[in-house]
């Protein structure tokens, strides 16, 4: 799993090492510069002798960096020495008069190239982006001592070193300038002109801690961040502008040591689970289980209008391994669902998580849809006398709007933007679609203050905040899940996670965001798994879950 800490935490493990002297520096200025070497060399690959490829050579690649004032851009500096004393054509785009004196001695020392920039007397951040991007008439005439600007061959690679974890709002001031000529002078990505761009600890703007992007950000496509990773690099919208990610280790003991780490009460802000994660957590079953310990599902899905969620649901959570599955509905869509899945059972009985809501709707005709999930859900809760222990249960779309109580954090809320800014105005929160997308971590945290339940916000990412101090963010799913029946497919899915860990979830309702991030994971690991780079319905997601499950269990 990669673990991410915020900015202060981070600078608190920093301290007693930089008190101590240790170059910490220097460590991440070289980290910095070899993954940008191996990345380049990698970018400029040529035939072996075998046939394959091999890594090229960086000698005379042009690199730019992006020169804040503070220590990120200190870091750049460094590492901007160590390259050109590696024979690359290095050039410092300086965006403030502040800048790290050590850094800029050591690029002069290692015959670097350096330009100020301003709207003054340096070069224009426009003349900056067109040298960069390989237009003509560039900034080598404004450069400074060192050695000339190659006038109209662009950068190779650009390192983002304006601001780091010391940001505070919107990228601003000649940095901003700098960053917003270049997103209109670069190369749209994909274009192989277009230069390798690496951020420095985190792209220049984003919020470190929260994954906003309050102003514009240089989308990076490889983002090394030093000591930890930060939460605003794996929560979106951040979290798309980071691209591959480098952790540069560099000894810092964040949640303390031996005895210290059990008592501390640091842990990591925000987490993603990694495929070896899911792997180890997944219920096997051995022989001693049977269906009912394997844990039967409860589906209260579709109404005779929208059948298809209910099989979509229902399949779901048959092939991702549940004991049983019980469809509870109208006899039309239960005839449906078991015809598709003739493993479901439609009579009822008990259940050990439930699944409510898929393709119901929250008002108007729904077969007495609402009633069942009312139902299901407050025995879920353990507000219902006579209906057993309570149990997990997952609460979407048309089932949004029948959390009437607060809920145990056993409860899993898997609304997407919109649902869940709907769910907030009801309660008389004033906020919209574009809101939750743009904070995703803060409404998602609020809705489960408002409801006691854990949340699975969905979206290009995915969030997961419930009664733990950890939230989870996951971006493992393809743009083409964003299909139509794909959340009826994570629902079911998600049950039978729930249901396979029902009491132990009941007793530790923390653990339930650990699950709903796994599957998460699962979800979208089965849509590449479904149609590798390509196009693909629900129904294929489902049926790709078994394929997907034991791809995973390999791993352990
Ligand atoms: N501690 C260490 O030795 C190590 C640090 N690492 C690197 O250092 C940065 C953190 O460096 P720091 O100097 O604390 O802060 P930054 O460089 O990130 O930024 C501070 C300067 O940026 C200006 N600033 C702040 N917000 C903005 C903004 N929104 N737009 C533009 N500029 C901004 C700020 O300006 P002021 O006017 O407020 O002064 C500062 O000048 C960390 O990220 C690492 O890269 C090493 O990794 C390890 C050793
Ligand atoms: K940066």
């Amino acid at each position: 799993m990669i673990e991410a800490w915020p900015a202060a935490d981070v600078r608190a493990a920093e301290e007693p090492l930089l008190a101590a002297g240790v170059p910490l520096m220097e460590r991440a200025a070289f980290a910095l510069a070899a993954v940008v070497r191996r990345d380049l060399a990698r970018r400029r690959a040529v035939p072996g002798p075998d046939g394959g490829l091999v890594e090229g050579s960086v000698r005379g690649a042009r690199v730019a960096l992006l020169v804040g004032a503070g220590n990120n851009g200190g870091d750049a500096l460094h590492a901007g020495a160590f390259l050109a004393r590696r024979g690359l054509a290095v050039t410092a785009y300086l965006a403030d008069e502040r800048v790290h004196d050590g850094g800029l001695a050591a690029l002069r020392g290692a015959g670097g190239r350096v330009v100020v920039v301003d709207a003054g007397a340096g070069a224009a951040p426009s003349a900056v982006a067109t040298e960069v991007a390989g237009g003509a008439g560039g900034a080598g005439g404004a450069s400074a001592a060192g050695a000339g600007g190659t006038a109209g061959a662009g950068a190779d690679v650009v390192l983002d070193g304006l601001v780091g974890i010391g940001a505070r709002g919107p990228l601003r001031g000649t940095g901003a300038a700098v960053v917003a000529a270049l997103l209109e002078a670069l190369p749209e990505p994909g274009d192989p002109a277009r230069p390798w761009v690496v951020a420095v600890d985190v792209p220049s703007g984003v919020g470190v801690d929260d994954g906003t992007v309050p102003g514009p950000v240089l989308p990076a496509d490889r983002t090394v961040t030093f000591g930890a990773a930060k939460p605003g690099l794996l929560l979106p919208p951040a979290t798309h502008l980071t691209g591959a990610g480098a952790v540069i280790d560099l000894g810092l003991e964040l949640a303390g040591t031996g005895a210290q780490a059990a008592a501390s009460a640091r842990r990591p802000a925000v987490v993603r689970l990694e495929d070896t994660d899911v792997a180890r957590a997944w219920p096997v079953p051995g022989p001693a289980d049977h269906k009912y310990t394997r844990g039967v599902v409860g589906v209260v899905a579709g109404t005779a209008t929208y059948p298809g969620a209910a099989v979509l649901a229902s399949s779901a959570a048959v092939r991702a391994g549940a004991g049983m599955v019980r469809y509870q509905g109208p006899d039309a869509v239960g005839q449906a669902v078991v015809a598709a899945r003739p493993e479901v059972v439609t009579a009822g009985g008990r259940v050990q998580a439930w699944v409510l809501g898929p393709g119901f709707p929250a008002e108007g005709d729904d077969d007495g849809q609402r009633d069942r999930a009312r139902a299901a859900l407050a025995a879920a809760s353990g507000l219902l006398p006579g209906a057993g222990a309570p149990v997990p249960a997952v609460v979407d779309a048309g089932a949004l709007a029948l959390l009437d109580h607060r809920c145990p954090g056993w409860v899993v809320l898997t609304p997407h933007a919109g649902e869940l800014a709907a769910l907030l105005r009801s309660r008389g929160d004033d906020v919209d679609r574009a809101a939750v997308e743009a904070h995703p971590l803060r409404w998602a945290r609020r809705a489960h203050e408002l409801t006691g339940a854990t949340v699975l916000l969905k979206g290009g990412a995915t969030v997961v905040v419930g009664p733990g101090p950890t939230a989870y963010a996951q971006a493992d799913a393809p743009g083409w899940l964003a299909t139509a029946g794909a959340g009826d497919v994570l629902a079911g899915l998600l049950g039978t996670m729930l249901a396979a860990r029902s009491a132990e979830v009941v007793a530790h309702p923390e653990r339930a965001a650990e699950i709903a991030a796994a599957a998460a994971l699962v979800h979208g690991r089965a849509a590449e798994r479904a149609n590798p780079g390509g196009p693909v319905a629900a129904l294929d997601v489902a049926g790709a879950l078994p394929g997907t499950v034991a791809a995973l269990l390999a791993l352990r």
